[in-house]
């Protein structure tokens, strides 16, 4: 199997449409990321691609060939779920190896083919143990080991790493995204965490009641979000947003707001002459909000904002600031010494600033340092033989 295709998805519980008209075509060997808040209709999506959900309508297509009427047992795919579901009572070797025991390969070759995905995982040292004596990151391994000990198509995997402690998630992000470009084939991913999707994805696919709102690379994602949910739901902490108008002042067009005022740069002026009338919204991430010193010579210009409170990172500083009354984020590098209530000027970058709809939330500008790239696909690479 090269590629997965969606066409015109759907799927209803009763009244509740949970993924509605999904198009969407997952490139070979391409790590696709379904990310979106709970209940979106990411699971019922994967399902619906390995079998486990019957297809409300639409097809689901493994190259050219429709597959919404096979079983799926018949499917050239292999799922990772959430829960690892092991086999309590049966060894790690045996977990592992267990489906290929139920498709009838060889003794000789199932041993070979476990010590070779064992290896792969780093647990080989782990083969004879059972479930209750590995710990979450390790029955995390023989979870997808049990997946990729089988030669698929292609690999789903639902939230494999919710269960996991936040050190052993990051550990396994890597392992997650070397063993996508070693095993050179299509994964299919579900996640709520949009860090794992960023960090993981060739392309991210972000839902929002069942409806797709943007599928790109995440710098595209990121540097240019579709529209506001998009815009808030990638990134953290999420983008600010202000809620105004378009005036000129002295020739440029500058953004007002009860909170804030800025004038736009000629791009953005630019592109501003096409927009319809009425209300927008302007969205600066918070890297791209600058605080200086109190007394700061260059402060006349700024804002004026005060400290609501700040929160140390390590390396950045979290900044709530309460800007005419609305508060707003600004990450900026340690250390930041300005205390709370204290004043603070505060300045937006306007050669990042994103504008939106407001009424549709459809993005209207977002600044070009995103330079459009072809979809990055993870290197072709020898799989390991089967036989
Ligand atoms: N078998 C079912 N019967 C009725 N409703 C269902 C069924 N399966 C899922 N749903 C509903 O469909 C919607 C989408 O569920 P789905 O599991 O696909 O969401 P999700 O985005 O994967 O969420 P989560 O991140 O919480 O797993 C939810 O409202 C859920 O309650």
């Amino acid at each position: 199997m090269a590629q997965v295709r969606l066409e015109r998805l759907r799927k209803s519980f009763g009244d509740n449409v949970v993924v509605d008209d999904l198009d969407l075509t997952i490139a070979d060997q391409e790590f696709l990321t379904l990310v979106g808040p709970s209940g979106c209709g990411k699971s019922t999506t994967l399902r619906m691609i390995c079998g486990l959900e019957k297809l409300g309508s639409g097809e689901v297509y493994f190259d050219s060939e429709p597959v919404g009427y096979l079983p799926a047992n018949k499917r050239d795919v292999s799922m990772v779920f959430q829960s690892y579901a092991l086999y309590p009572h049966k060894t790690v070797e045996q977990n592992i190896g267990f489906a290929l025991q139920m498709m009838r390969v060889p003794k000789s070759e199932i041993g070979e083919r476990v010590r070779k995905t064992a290896a792969s995982l780093g647990i080989e040292n782990l083969l004879g143990r059972k479930p209750r004596e590995l710990s979450g990151g390790q029955r995390q391994r023989v979870a997808l080991g049990r997946a990729i000990v089988r030669d698929a198509g292609a690999y789903l995997l639902d939230e494999p790493l919710s269960n996991l402690d936040a050190q052993l998630r990051g550990d396994m992000r890597v392992e997650l995204k070397r063993l996508h470009a070693d095993l050179a084939r299509t994964f299919i991913y579900v996640t709520h965490d949009q860090v794992e999707a960023m960090t993981m994805s060739d392309r991210i696919a972000v839902m929002q009641g069942g409806v797709l709102q943007q599928c790109a690379p995440p710098e595209e994602i990121y540097g240019k979000p579709a529209n506001m949910f998009v815009a808030q739901f990638m990134g953290s902490p999420p983008m600010n947003f202000f809620t105004g108008g378009l005036t000129d002042v002295e020739g440029r067009r500058t953004f007002r707001s009860p909170a804030a005022v800025l004038a736009l740069t000629e791009e953005a002026s630019r592109a501003a002459e096409d927009f319809p009338a009425g209300e927008v919204v302007l969205g600066i991430r918070p890297e791209d909000v600058i605080l200086g010193e109190p007394g700061d010579a260059d402060a006349a210009d700024s804002l004026q904002g005060t400290v609501f409170v700040a929160e140390p990172l390590g390396a950045d500083v979290l900044v709530t600031v309460d800007l005419g009354g609305e508060l707003i984020k600004a990450r900026v590098p340690a250390p930041f010494r300005v205390g709370i209530d204290k004043a603070v000027p505060v300045r937006l970058r306007a050669d990042r600033a994103h504008l939106f709809a407001k009424e549709s939330g459809a993005s209207l500008f977002s600044p070009s340092q995103w330079a459009p790239q072809p979809t990055p696909i993870a290197p072709a690479s020898d799989r390991p033989t089967d036989s």
